[in-house]
Formats: C-alpha cells, structure tokens, sequence
C-alpha cells in the first residue's frame, strides 16, 4: 500500500506523523511532493519517506493520492494529476469546502474517491476525521483508505452536508482550544504563574477534562454542575463569563468559520 502525499504542509505532516507512528506502512511506501522542492526533499530525507518529482509522479506512484493542498489551488493540482488517476487508485482529499461532486468533475466520474476533514491532533493518534464517500469507493479499497485515518484517531462517517460544522467545531477547533487555553495561562500570569506552569495547568485540566467529560458518559452541563458548589466560587465564574458573552463568542466563531468554508464570506 502506497500513500502518495501531493502537499506537505501542517496538516499533511500532521497525519504522516501520525501514519509513522502507528507504523501502518514501511516509511518508504510514503510518497511526498510540494511546491518548494527544498522542503519536501528535505522532509523526506528526514523520516525515510520517498521523494517524487512532480505531482504527477505522486499520483503514477502511489495507491491512494491524497490531495493536501489549500483549497484555491486544489483544481490547478487536479488537472496536472487526472491522467495518472486510474480507477484502481484512490483519490483522498482532505481540502476543506470541495465536495465529492466537485473532486469527480476535476478529475473522472468512475474514480473511488475519500473526501476527509482530518485535525491536526492526527499526529498524535488522537485526531478526529469527518470522512464520506462516492459510490465508486467500496469493499476493501474503501477499508484501506479509511485505514489511514483509523490509524491517526477516530473517524465519523457524515453526510457532506454536514462537512462545515464538523470543519468548525473539529478542525479549527483545535485552534480555539489552543486559544482557551492560551487565554487561561495569560490570567495564571496576570495573578503571577509563570507562562510556562500556567500553560502545563491550564491545557493538562483541558485534556482532564474532555477525557473525564467522555469516560463519565455525562453531559457537559452535568459536569458543570458537579464543580459549581452551592454559594461557591465557580458558579460566580461562569455567570461572569457568560455576562461577557461566552457562550454567544464561541457560537459567533463557529458561524463565521462555517460562513468562510462555504464561501459566504470572503
Ligand atoms: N491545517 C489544518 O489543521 C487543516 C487543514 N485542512 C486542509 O488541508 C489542506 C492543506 O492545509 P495546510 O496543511 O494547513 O496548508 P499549508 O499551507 O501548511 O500546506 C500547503 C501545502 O501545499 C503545498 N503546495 C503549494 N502549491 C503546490 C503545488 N502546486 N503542488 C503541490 N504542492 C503544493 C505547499 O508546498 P511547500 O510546503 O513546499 O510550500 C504546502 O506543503 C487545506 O485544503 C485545508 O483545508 C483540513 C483540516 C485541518
Ligand atoms: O483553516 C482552515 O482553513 C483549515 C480547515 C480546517 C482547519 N484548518
């Protein structure tokens, strides 16, 4: 099995990462090419991973092509690889906002395509993947495919009309995360934490807490309610922060990050 990466920017090395980790594939049946020849070569060179020439040679190449380019170029990149894009081969995208319509009409109506919507958190086998398929994708070919993904995390199989608010709310949300907890360490600092304590407290209570939040079976407003004593300090907090529209913040995040992967906004 041979995964051909046309790409390798964050969120490619991101599952390559994770790929090696998990020692799914001998690190040399990882194809890569990007457009600074420097970089994949050296990334290559780096992790054993197999060097190509040219996109077009990633997709000869390689048994599942994944395409890891930002969405603005992902047509250019189609049209230099739809000759190689044979219909024993598949197609992966992980380009947010390009359907599976789109990837088929760029390339050819009989190709098994995977079209993905991975996180970062890939790398670490805790990645979250919205994966769909066409109807050219089955049985063992879909298996592998889904394999790669399996591999980095957990993946959930969405109807692509719900690809945007599971972009929102997993992909970028990796980022608002960071930027809760980024926002909790500056108010350690603020009271005299040094950055570094603050940020170790802050993001080890963040994983504490989603992983007890999951293996408790609760909801988040029943965990909320376990830490909120009566008369306490905690139910202060929240009312405080929902006063400074906590809740309506992130609600407004989400619906602008939807807004800008379904092109509503520029
Ligand atoms: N970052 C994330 O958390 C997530 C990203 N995605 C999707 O992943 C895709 C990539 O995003 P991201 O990794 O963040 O972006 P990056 O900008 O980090 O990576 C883009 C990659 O594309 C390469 N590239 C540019 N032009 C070409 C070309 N003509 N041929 C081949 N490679 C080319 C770049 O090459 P070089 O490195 O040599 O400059 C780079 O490796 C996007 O479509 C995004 O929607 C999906 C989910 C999460
Ligand atoms: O910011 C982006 O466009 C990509 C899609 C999801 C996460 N990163």
């Amino acid at each position: 099995m041979k995964i051909g990466f046309i790409g390798v920017g964050s969120m490619a090395q991101a599952i390559i990462q994770g790929l090696l980790k998990a020692k799914l594939v001998p690190a040399e049946n990882i194809l890569i090419h990007s457009a600074h020849q420097a970089h994949y070569e050296n990334y290559a060179d780096k992790f054993g991973l197999t060097p190509q020439a040219t996109n077009l040679d990633v997709a000869k190449n390689s048994d599942f092509v994944v395409l890891a380019v930002v969405p603005a170029i992902a047509k250019a990149v189609l049209a230099e690889i739809r000759s190689a894009l044979t219909k024993d081969k598949v197609l992966v995208s992980i380009v947010s906002g390009v359907s599976l319509e789109r990837l088929a009409e760029l390339t050819n109506y009989d190709l098994p395509i995977l079209r993905t919507l991975p996180n970062i958190n890939s790398e670490f086998g805790q990645g979250m993947t919205a994966v769909a398929v066409n109807e050219n994708l089955a049985g063992d070919q879909k298996d592998q495919a889904l394999s790669i993904f399996k591999a980095t995390g957990e993946i959930s199989e969405l109807p692509e009309t719900l690809f945007p608010v599971f972009s929102a709310i997993s992909g970028s949300t990796v980022a608002y995360i960071d930027f809760f907890i980024d926002a909790l360490s500056r108010a350690g600092v603020k009271y005299g934490l040094s950055k570094e304590a603050a940020t170790k407290i802050a993001a080890q209570t963040t994983f504490g807490s989603a992983d007890a939040l999951m293996q408790s079976g609760k909801t988040p407003a029943e965990m909320i309610d376990k830490v909120c004593s009566p008369g306490g300090d905690t139910i202060a907090g929240v009312l405080a922060m929902e006063e400074a529209g906590f809740l309506s913040s992130v609600v407004k995040g989400i619906d602008a990050t939807i807004d800008k992967s379904t092109g509503k906004t520029k």
